[in-house]
């Protein structure tokens, strides 16, 4: 049978803590190979959005549909297995200090799998050198750079062959020429591993550089009011929240004819 196009549906969402909603009515498909950008301002729900679909927030309504599987009504053995289709890195590339990189990314491998120890090491191996890290494996997380955690964190985001990858702010804090080689390694990823991969970034460059599709959350409505390539709406788009933040303008003109093109 062939394989859905879709890996992910969101499907009219909400997204709330206690009475505070954060989102409503966000729906969008993730299709299966793209880079998908989760954008807008500060405190817009990014991350919220994020959590949603790795499992680690409910939404208050809606569904999220993973190979067509509804995530958030199957039990937690069910959930747990899905999980590992997931590779998460966050910002900080979240290593453990007290551990080797080496042993950073055989963590997955040893609660997840039954692999001999010979065979995780020569997978850590592997996997290191898909981030061109394979040096760094007997280093400490603070004897290393910031890109290089990142790389790391990587490493070990991709240690059990994720299908869907999630990455909040990979290149928060990094120089620009390390951010683009960051980005080149999303890429690579992407190409080499046929990862599906979802980016919440601030960073335009990066995001005009990888990603093929999008979503736009406004903080202001607490809706999406817009989806698309971030270049795509960066060259068309009229919406003037979303210009302000493809221009990072700090004027949003709000006339009754720019509120009409509005779209969702
Ligand atoms: N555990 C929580 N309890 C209550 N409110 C929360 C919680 N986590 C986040 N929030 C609130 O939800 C809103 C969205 O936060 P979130 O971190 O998802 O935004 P974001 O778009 O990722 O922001 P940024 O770009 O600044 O990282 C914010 O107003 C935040 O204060």
């Amino acid at each position: 049978m062939p394989q859905s196009d879709t890996l992910i549906s969101v499907r009219d969402v909400e997204l709330s803590f206690g009475p505070k909603i954060i989102q409503q009515n966000v729906s969008f498909d993730l299709k299966r190979g793209s880079i998908f950008a989760v954008m807008g301002g500060s405190g817009c729900g990014k991350s919220t959005l994020l959590k949603s679909m790795i499992g680690l927030l409910p939404p208050t309504t809606g569904q999220v549909l993973v190979g067509g599987e509804d995530y958030w009504a199957q039990n937690e053995h069910r959930r747990t297995q899905i999980n590992h289709r997931f590779g998460v890195l966050f910002q900080s590339g979240a290593l453990w200090s007290s551990m080797t990189v080496g042993e950073n990314v055989a963590l997955p491998l040893e609660m997840f799998t039954t692999q001999p120890p010979d065979v995780v090491r020569k997978l850590v191996e592997v996997k290191l050198g898909l981030v061109g890290m394979e040096q760094a494996i007997d280093l400490y997380p603070s004897e290393i750079s910031g890109g290089m955690r990142k790389r790391a964190g990587l490493a070990r985001a991709i240690a059990l062959d994720p299908d869907i990858l999630f990455f909040d702010e990979p290149s928060a804090g990094l120089d620009p020429i390390t951010s683009a080689r960051l980005d080149d390694l999303i890429l690579t990823l992407r190409d080499g591993l046929g990862a599906t991969i979802v980016i919440v970034s601030h960073e335009l460059p990066s995001l005009f550089a990888i990603a093929d599709d999008g979503i736009f959350l406004d903080a202001r409505t607490h809706r999406p009011i817009a989806h698309g390539a971030p270049r795509t709406l960066r060259d068309t788009s009229s919406i003037p929240e979303v210009m302000a933040f493809m221009n990072r303008s700090s004027t949003i003109p709000t006339t009754d004819e720019t509120k009409a093109d509005r779209h969702v």
